[in-house]
């Protein structure tokens, strides 16, 4: 069992991170479950799995739970979805002071954190994430966001959760897909600041993915406090250094993007991709190895996740893709700052790149044999 501080002044929050948590919410929550009837924004899967461990731990400390389901998967991070969860939120009596439980992985957190984050202006909620990459990352640091006709997570709020319970038995019922995906982001903490962590990867990712309790708690713990660390640091991405937790992501949405969201490609697989692109254009400028930029890449191949972009066999060429990439939320007076890398482990902000040669360069890969 691990508890990480996130530590923000006045919007401070633990992590707890084991397994069996599910069933401590009542005891680990305490005050902040002021409603006896506890309004729950769950995944459809999640709830499948796990609605009736929580179910029996609320009734056991004398609350109901009230529950709200959310269809799997990227399309219910969308306006409508977000309109019908208000307007359930409000015919729930939610104030303020009141928190909200959302039970499932990023989407399911996004949504509920962007609902809760705009409701009455703003009330409480809970974070209990069910899938890895809820676990290490989307639970944690407040970006809640829904996405848009334009591109991904456009419009959102930065708004802290009060507590994340990541109950790491839910793990047990995650499909090896997701876990898969999940686990692009634990890589990616490696790659951007922790060249150890990423060697203890190489080492033990295959027991990470095969759901080994050692092995597991240590990634999600190294995980969330990295990530901890960066959002103390820079909680609203204004210093830079919250930026880099964006790897593989520029690339990545433009990629989730062109496909229209679909499961062709989870958030966690355009990241893999974006990564090993991140690392290979870093190298193309000359400012990474080869050798490191193979070393991406064979670590996400050893993963399982996607690697080589001309797999995905996308009806698409560089300038489409650089297209998307005009709505990153990074972008700033026509610039466009990309997450490269120097080595493994020392990722950089670099607000030089031309986007007429990342276009090139993604033609490169798209056809590449
Ligand atoms: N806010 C952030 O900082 C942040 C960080 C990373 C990713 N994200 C967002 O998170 C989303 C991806 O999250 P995700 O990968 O968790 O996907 P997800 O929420 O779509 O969940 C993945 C799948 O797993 C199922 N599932 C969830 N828990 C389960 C369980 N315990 N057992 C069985 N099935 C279960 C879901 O029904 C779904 O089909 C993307 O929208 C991405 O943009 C946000
Ligand atoms: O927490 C962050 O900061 C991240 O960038 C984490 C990412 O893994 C996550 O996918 C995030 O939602 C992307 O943020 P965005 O600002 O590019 O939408
Ligand atoms: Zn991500």
């Amino acid at each position: 069992m691990a508890v990480i501080p996130v530590e923000l002044g006045g919007r401070s929050y633990e992590v707890h991170i084991g397994p069996g948590l599910l069933a401590r919410l009542p005891a680990l929550a305490g005050p902040l479950l002021r409603k006896s009837a506890v309004p729950i924004v769950a995944d459809a899967n999640a709830r499948r799995h796990w609605g009736a461990t929580l179910q029996e731990t609320l009734h056991s400390s004398g609350r109901t739970a009230q529950w709200y389901e959310v269809a799997p998967g990227e399309g219910s991070k969308s306006w409508s979805e977000l309109e019908r969860l208000t307007d359930w939120l409000l015919a729930q009596g939610v104030e303020r002071g009141d928190h909200v439980v959302a039970l499932g992985g990023g989407v399911v957190g996004d949504l509920a954190g962007f609902a809760c984050a705009i409701l009455k202006r703003g009330c409480g909620f809970i974070q209990l994430p069910t899938t890895l990459l809820a676990q290490v990352d989307s639970s944690v640091g407040g970006k809640t966001a829904i996405n848009t006709a334009a591109g991904k997570n456009l419009v959102g709020a930065f708004h802290q959760p009060a507590l994340v319970l990541a109950d790491l038995a839910t793990l047990a019922t995650l499909p090896p897909r997701e876990l898969r995906a999940g686990y692009a982001e634990v890589l990616k903490y490696g790659v951007l600041g922790d060249r150890g962590f990423f060697d203890w990867l190489a080492e033990n990712g295959s027991k990470v993915l095969a759901i080994e309790e050692k092995s597991l708690e240590h990634a999600v713990a190294t995980s969330v406090a990295a990530k901890a660390r960066i959002v103390a640091e820079d909680e609203r991405e204004t210093s830079g250094a919250r930026a880099l937790l964006n790897l593989g992501h520029t690339f990545g949405h433009a990629l989730e993007a062109e496909g229209g969201f679909s499961d062709r490609l989870l958030h966690g697989e355009a990241v893999a991709l974006g990564m090993v692109l991140a690392a290979r254009y870093s190298a193309r400028l000359g400012h990474l190895s080869l050798a490191d930029a193979e070393r991406v890449t064979a670590a996400v191949d050893a993963a399982g996740l996607p690697a080589e972009i001309a797999a995905l066999a996308l009806d698409c060429d560089g300038a489409a893709l650089v297209e998307h990439m005009k709505h990153d939320k990074k972008m700033d007076a026509g610039t466009l700052p990309f997450v490269l890398l120097r080595g493994i482990g020392d990722a950089y902000l670099d607000r030089t790149v031309a986007l007429a040669d990342v276009a090139l360069f993604l033609d490169e890969h798209l056809h590449r044999h």
